[in-house]
């Protein structure tokens, strides 16, 4: 395991008191370890859990040609190439199996119903919508000349996935569509990471719990609220240790306990120039903390590091305690983090592009994340402006907006029609 030392070591340009905000998650990759723990589990409860081997396809899927519209089954060399084609209509086909099951010889067809398998010798499929006549009256049906092609409307044995081959790949974080393709295969349990345990607390002497009574200078808990939240959607098991006093025996004991039980431990609060040096003291006594600056608003204190607890090591995320700095410091850091934690090999997410409707002031050397509202123009394009107010105690920001307008570390001003990077809020599936 490297040291923080080393890792900062390995990185280019890596300056504590001003980190470039593409550093921090160079170096959180370096840090953290995927949990080498495995279970197997029922695909119900599978949601949101990693793979942890990949997952082998042991049939077909389908596992049979089949009709991919209700319609007739023929050989396609029986059509035409110019005129109709006529063709007798021997039976039906049902999807399950039933119905005819015979051969079907050159000049006939069978009636068939979308999922129901091929017929032998067929290759076609005309949809009823394209017979003119049916085949209400003597048996026969016509196909009208260029309606259909031969291998037209028929799905193919495997083409979902073939038998041997990977369905889905270890490190895959599944989500509905993916246990789906499990069940697809008649598989009914997966082999998944154990689950991530994080531990939570906020920090204060002026913040306080819900159902505690409001008094001058306090403000009520909210980073325990948007943490953990945001911790349940990522599917990691959360132990909330609630608000801890900024009194060094409190706070310490609160870390040793946090770090005995967890895997990562996060806290809010604390971490800014005015904290008291003997809570730095205390962290680095726990293990191996950096306190960085980083290089973008809001979020710009963090700690990060291993706390020792025993034999073990817990990671740690200190976060900063504004409500706004410490929802973007997670999304943008510690989710990621905790994903490579959990062991899935997730993509970082795509931002899109739209056209700025409000000018926007920005230095270059720092990355902002600005509270962004996208909404589509009457063409189509998508704009977006934001929320107003972007101060990083405005959490109201966060609530307003559906996405975070990311100003790159190079960028300079925006011009009202500029396009910018926005990532989304809400994913679509
Ligand atoms: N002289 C300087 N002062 C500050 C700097 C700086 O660089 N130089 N950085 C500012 C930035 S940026 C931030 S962010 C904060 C971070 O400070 P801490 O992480 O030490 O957090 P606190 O001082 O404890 O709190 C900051 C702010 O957030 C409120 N807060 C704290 N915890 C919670 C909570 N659980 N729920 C809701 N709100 C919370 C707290 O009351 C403060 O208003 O430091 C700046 N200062
Ligand atoms: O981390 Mo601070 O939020 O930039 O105020």
């Amino acid at each position: 395991m490297k040291t923080l030392e080393q890792i900062a070591a390995e990185l280019q340009g890596y300056d504590p008191h001003a980190l470039p905000a593409e550093l921090v998650g160079a170096f959180l990759e370096r840090l953290v370890e995927p949990l080498p723990e495995t279970e197997t589990v029922a695909l119900p409860q599978a949601l949101q859990r990693v793979l942890a081997r990949d997952v082998i396809s042991p049939m077909d899927v389908p596992p049979h040609d089949n009709a991919a519209m209700d319609g007739y089954a023929l050989r396609g060399g029986d059509l035409r190439a110019e005129g109709d084609t006529t063709l007798r209509v021997l039976g039906t086909c049902y999807a399950g199996g039933q119905g005819w099951t015979q051969p079907v010889p050159a000049g006939a067809c069978v009636r068939i119903m979308t999922g129901a398998v091929m017929p032998a010798d067929c290759d076609t499929v005309v949809p009823l919508e394209f017979v003119a006549d049916g085949d209400g009256g003597d048996g026969t049906i016509t196909v009208p000349a260029g309606v259909v092609r031969p291998g037209d409307h028929r799905r193919l044995r495997g083409e979902d996935l073939a038998a041997g081959r990977p369905a889905l790949h270890a490190g895959q974080r599944l989500g509905p569509a993916a246990l789906g393709l499990v069940a697809s295969l008649g598989i009914g349990e997966v082999t998944v990471r154990r689950r991530a345990r994080v531990a939570y607390f906020s920090t204060g002497d002026e913040v306080l719990s819900l159902g505690e009574p409001w008094r001058p200078g306090a403000i009520y808990d909210s980073n325990r609220h948007t943490i953990t939240a945001l911790l349940c959607r990522l599917g990691v098991d959360v132990l909330d240790f609630g608000v801890v006093r900024d009194e060094p025996a409190a706070l310490e004991a609160a870390f040793r306990q946090a770090a005995a039980q967890a895997d990562a431990v996060i806290t809010s609060g604390g971490v800014s120039m005015g904290e008291a040096d003997h809570t730095k003291a205390m962290m680095r006594r726990l293990g191996e903390v950096a306190f960085w600056r980083i290089a973008m608003r809001p979020g710009r204190p963090m700690a990060v590091g291993r706390l020792q607890a025993g034999s073990r090591s817990t990671l740690l995320f200190g976060l900063p305690g504004n409500p706004v700095a410490a929802m973007v410091t997670f999304l943008m850091f510690v989710r990621p983090a905790l994903l490579r934690l959990m062991g899935a090999t997730a993509a970082a997410p795509i931002p899109l592009r739209a056209r700025s409707t409000e000018p926007m002031r920005k230095k270059p050397g720092r990355t902002e994340y600005q509270r962004g509202i996208v909404t589509r123009a009457a063409d189509g394009t998508l704009l977006v402006r934001t929320t107003g107010q972007q101060g990083s105690g405005v959490l109201r920001s966060m609530v307003e907006a559906n996405g975070l307008i990311v100003l790159h570390h190079h960028q300079g001003s925006v011009a009202p029609g500029d396009e910018v990077d926005v990532l989304m809020f809400e994913g679509l599936i």
